[in-house]
């Protein structure tokens, strides 16, 4: 009898924890929207409108400073970065100061992220910079706020660029000077990391934002300590 209890509990948990690898994400993204049921740009909107509830629920001091908090995103040259944009002007929509770092140049970036890029462009208080600019940003005086990863997601293949390294190891130092103030949060996946396999190094990072379903890394993520949060985006 407790053999069979047993049998049926794994099986539970293996239907709850349901796991999608890349391919299989993709997939169900594209089947959406052949089908007609949301767009990619909608798509991008959820998944950035998700990562800032994300950082608000984990860290509601966050949004009760007197001053506002600060954001620095590392956008990558896909949508991972177009996820980013979104994030970027959905916290300087709140008040926050805000400032975005391309790793590449906006005319290469996939429609929908080049869309999110030139929207948050257009915002008032933007700062939409390029990545060389990061290593000169001061934000000492900022005593909280988050880095944000929005550099590589499910389309990353190692090895990981060295700007995108480098721009990851300046971004870790704006941390370090009020470590008790800045967190660290990845979109999807920290960037670095294949989706697909367990990592072979854990990054520094407070939290991570995957959408839909965890992927194969995620497991692994939460195993070393990481706090792995999923955001349901209507797939
Ligand atoms: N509708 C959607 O597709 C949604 C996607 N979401 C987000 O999109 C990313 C996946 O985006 P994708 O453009 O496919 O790839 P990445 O942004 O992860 O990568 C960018 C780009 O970088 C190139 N690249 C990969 N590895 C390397 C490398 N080692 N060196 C240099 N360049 C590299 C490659 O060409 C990639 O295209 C997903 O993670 C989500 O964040 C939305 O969240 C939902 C809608
Ligand atoms: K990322």
């Amino acid at each position: 009898m407790w053999r069979i209890i047993a049998a049926k509990r794994k099986q539970f948990e293996g239907i709850m924890a349901e796991i999608l690898t890349s391919a299989q994400m993709r997939a169900v993204e594209r089947a959406a929207i052949e089908a007609g049921r949301v767009s990619g740009l909608a798509l991008m909107e959820r998944a950035g409108a998700g990562v800032v509830a994300a950082i608000l629920e984990t860290w509601p001091a966050l949004a009760a400073a007197a001053a506002p908090p600060c954001a620095v995103v590392l956008c990558g040259p896909g949508n991972n970065g177009g996820d980013g944009f979104v994030v970027a002007r959905r916290l300087a929509a709140r008040g926050w100061r805000v400032a975005t770092y391309l790793l590449g140049t906006p005319e290469r970036l996939p429609p929908d992220a080049r869309t999110n890029a030139e929207a948050w462009s257009a915002a008032p208080t933007a700062h939409a910079l390029p990545a060389a600019a990061l290593a000169a940003g001061d934000w000492t005086e900022c005593r909280a706020g988050v880095v944000i990863d929005a550099l590589y997601g499910l389309g990353f293949r190692p090895p990981l660029p060295a700007a995108a390294a480098q721009m990851l190891a300046t971004a870790g130092q704006i941390v370090a000077a009020h470590p008790e103030g800045w967190k660290r949060v990845a979109i999807d996946i920290p960037s670095g990391l294949a989706a697909d396999a367990p990592p072979q190094v854990v990054p520094a990072c407070d939290l991570v934002v995957t959408f839909h379903l965890e992927k194969p890394v995620h497991p692994s993520l939460r195993a070393a300590g990481l706090a792995v949060t999923t955001v349901d985006i209507g797939l």
